[in-house]
């Protein structure tokens, strides 16, 4: 029995056990009267028999005409939700003392489950529903169930409620499969703007921001992080004005993008220190003409953004050799904090996130951070920072099924499960070449003292 705060009065058993059941199940009653006005209406003019036939045509033609289908189904799936809702958050103590719970004014099914719109009623907040989350997920017999509050409006909240995972390969799910990088057949690309890397559990296609952040992508041995890497490197190869200068520890995971690479450096930490030094160099540059312009941050005037993928970051930032570590690391630092509003960007990739590769002056300074699937909480951690494994948010979570998985940190916000989009070595091949044609046809138009002396 629903639990009441109301007084048990006549009229209080009568509106809790009768008229609310009643509001909840309307449409379900609504369908059945007029099923039942038509076939009252048909036995009293022709008898049963045309009666019981009125009624199969009825449904036959509900069931039949995909419209009417789609209409009926989604109107009693909704139906379903706020019943199931409404016990949820009775149950899990939500109504306040005029008995109202939050509403439900906007429902989406999503990939993953569904995402509502919810109204929090006078005398309750946005941060009760949120803390009594787990027990509302119980009452559904969901997975999970997040809150958002809306920014602007206190009474407003986004909910989420995940029923399933649906990146798994046998879950049925748009998202399930390979998901293709929706700009792989673009002919020119700016990197200033939001690139499209992958798509969420509610198949929203999520961007990141590049100029003036640098990313750290870290996760288990084929867990996907170069696949990812190439998205960025992709939406950089079409922008004939961006440098990319790749380290390449592994020799064999930027092969590909060779044609477009600027510069590259593979598995030799002295010709990596000299790369970051070029860097740093064009970058204390293009801060001296900064401040002469009395500006803070590069725009597209002021010359070539830099990208600088990293994979793997271990051989670098955990060498054998001391100094010549300290040495990489400290310019890695210095690039992480300085270079971003100097136009470098950093996209670094490892598959043993652990403090001594990823030491934590470096990833506080990387704003977006993925951490797709890790061995331990504590792997994940070191991608995403200290604490979320025990806020329940860790990439060791993450399914062995669905490489290109994984929590992406975008600037404090909370992670968000998200799925890389996929470039197939065609298809980098393909991009490389028009990368290098339109590299061949414009020239590096900027003439930056610093990339020529690094060339
Ligand atoms: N987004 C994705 N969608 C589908 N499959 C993917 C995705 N990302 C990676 N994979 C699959 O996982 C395999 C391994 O991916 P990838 O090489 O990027 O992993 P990695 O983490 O870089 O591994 P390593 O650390 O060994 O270099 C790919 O060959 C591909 O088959």
């Amino acid at each position: 029995m629903l639990p009441i705060r109301a007084e048990y009065s006549p009229a209080a058993r009568f509106t809790v056990y009768v008229l609310r059941p009643a509001w909840l199940w309307r449409r379900e009653i609504a369908c059945a009267l007029v099923l039942a006005a038509l076939g009252g209406w048909a036995w009293i003019r022709y008898g049963l028999g045309a009666a019981v036939g009125i009624i199969v045509g009825v449904v036959a033609v509900c069931l039949a005409v995909p419209v009417l289908r789609r209409t009926l189904g989604l109107m009693l799936w909704r139906g379903r939700l706020r019943r199931g809702w409404d016990a949820a958050c009775r149950f899990a103590g939500l109504a306040t003392v005029n008995d109202r719970i939050p509403r439900i004014v906007k429902i989406r099914a999503v990939p993953a489950g569904e995402h509502m719109r919810v109204r929090i009623p006078k005398g309750g907040t946005v941060e009760d529903l949120a803390s009594e989350a787990e027990r509302v997920a119980v009452c559904l017999q969901v997975r999970e169930v997040r809150v958002t509050r809306d920014v602007d409006r206190a009474h407003l909240a986004e909910v989420e409620v995940i029923r399933r995972d649906p990146f798994l390969p046998d879950s049925a799910q748009t998202v399930s499969g390979v998901i293709g990088w929706p700009w792989a057949d673009a002919h020119r690309l700016d990197l200033w703007n939001p690139v499209p890397i992958g798509i969420d559990e509610l198949g929203r296609h999520v961007t990141v921001t590049l100029p003036g952040r640098n990313l750290l992508l870290g996760g288990e041995p084929g867990a996907g992080k170069s696949s990812a890497l190439s998205v960025l490197i992709a939406c950089a190869a079409l922008d004939p004005t961006v440098r990319i200068w790749g380290l390449d520890a592994k020799r064999l995971e930027l092969a590909l993008w060779r044609p477009v690479l600027d510069r590259v450096v593979a598995n030799d930490i002295d010709e990596a220190i000299a790369a970051a030094t070029d860097l740093q160099a064009i970058m204390d540059r293009r801060y001296e003409a900064l401040e002469a312009a009395g500006r803070r941050n590069v725009t597209p005037a002021d010359g070539p953004l830099y990208l600088v993928p990293v994979d793997e970051l271990r051989f670098f930032t955990a060498h054998s050799d001391r100094k010549k570590r300290q040495a990489f690391n400290d310019l890695a630092i210095d690039l992480a904090a300085r270079g971003r509003a100097a136009g470098i960007i950093l996209a670094a990739a490892t598959q043993k996130p652990s403090t001594d590769v990823v030491p934590s002056s470096l990833r506080d300074l990387l704003a977006y951070r993925w951490a797709m699937r890790c061995t331990t909480k504590d792997a994940s951690d070191t991608i995403l920072g200290a604490g979320w494994a025990t806020a329940g948010v860790s990439a060791a979570t993450i399914d062995t099924r669905t490489p290109g998985v994984g929590l992406l940190l975008a600037e404090g916000d909370t992670p968000r499960r998200v799925k890389s989009c996929y470039l197939t070595d065609e298809q980098i091949r393909a991009i490389a070449a028009r990368g290098k044609a339109l590299r061949d046809h414009y020239g590096h138009r900027e003439t930056d003292e610093g990339d020529q002396r690094a060339a």
